[in-house]
């Protein structure tokens, strides 16, 4: 394990903001506000709003350093699926990335791993970088199961042919979206060096250097501290990613 962990190289960190289903128009304000701080950050920052702000997002930040991203893909490239937008509908309204299996997402729509690796092969093949969410629920880490649920979703959830640019993790602990409370940090350098392991022995130099975000309750104030965490690349923010100022103060300290 060591030496798996040892080949690591941190990469550039990601600070991803989720705006879920919030935000309308006026909202893009916050979305030029972040574009034009983002040339004097040492982070990637990537949006992702509701689909109905992509197209008009991506062309705020066109000349920036921001990207942008959906919070969903299907996983077939067209077809009858009412409601439903594609990868490659994603890429041609300007998105880079796309979350793929959300908590809330497999919560609410009983998602499975087997759907979430499709909808990232979906994703691979439109161009998109694929930010893939793992996480386990507080009864799950209570009864001590947290590493071993977590390490099975990523081996399900992720496709063959995952590499460090077309995919990044998002940890996300069930227990910690929206609530204020955070892991401790060894609960974190635990898991995340259990995720590493996992990457590097799949997936060689690309899971080595694929980029795993935590998310949960970050802020500001507590940003610092977790990215000094080990095999921390970076962020997913739900609620303070809503303004620029807190998303600032985010990725200000990555
Ligand atoms: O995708 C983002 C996460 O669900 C975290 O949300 P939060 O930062 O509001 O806790």
């Amino acid at each position: 394990m060591g030496a798996l962990l040892q080949s690591h190289t941190a990469p550039r960190k990601l600070i991803a903001g989720n705006w879920k289903m919030n935000g309308v128009g006026a909202a893009l304000a916050e979305i030029e506000a972040m574009a034009a701080a983002a040339e004097r950050l040492s982070c990637d920052l990537v949006l992702c709003p509701a689909f109905t702000l992509i197209e008009r997002a991506a062309g705020l930040v066109r000349d920036t350093p921001v990207r942008i991203g959906a919070q969903d893909c299907h996983a077939q490239p067209a077809g009858a699926f009412t409601g439903d937008i594609s990868a490659d509908m994603l890429a041609d309204a300007g998105a880079s990335h796309v979350i793929i299996g959300h908590s809330e997402r497999r919560m609410a729509y009983a998602e499975a791993n087997e759907q979430v690796a499709a909808k990232a092969l979906a994703a691979y093949r439109a161009g998109l970088t694929a930010i893939i969410c793992v996480g386990e629920t507080e009864a799950q880490r209570d009864a001590g199961r947290a590493l071993d649920i977590v390490v099975a979703q990523l081996s399900a959830s992720l496709p063959d042919g995952a590499t460090a640019a077309n995919t990044a993790i998002a940890y996300e602990p069930v227990w910690a979206i929206g609530t204020g409370r955070v892991p401790a940090e060894a609960q974190i350098a635990d898991m995340h060096a259990a995720m590493r392991q996992h990457l590097s022995a799949r997936f060689g130099m690309e899971g080595g250097q694929m980029r795993l975000l935590y998310g949960g309750s970050v802020k500001a104030a507590n940003a610092a501290d977790i990215f000094a965490v080990p095999h921390v690349d970076g962020a997913l923010v739900g609620g303070a990613s809503l303004k620029a100022a807190d998303f600032l103060g985010i990725a200000a300290a990555a």
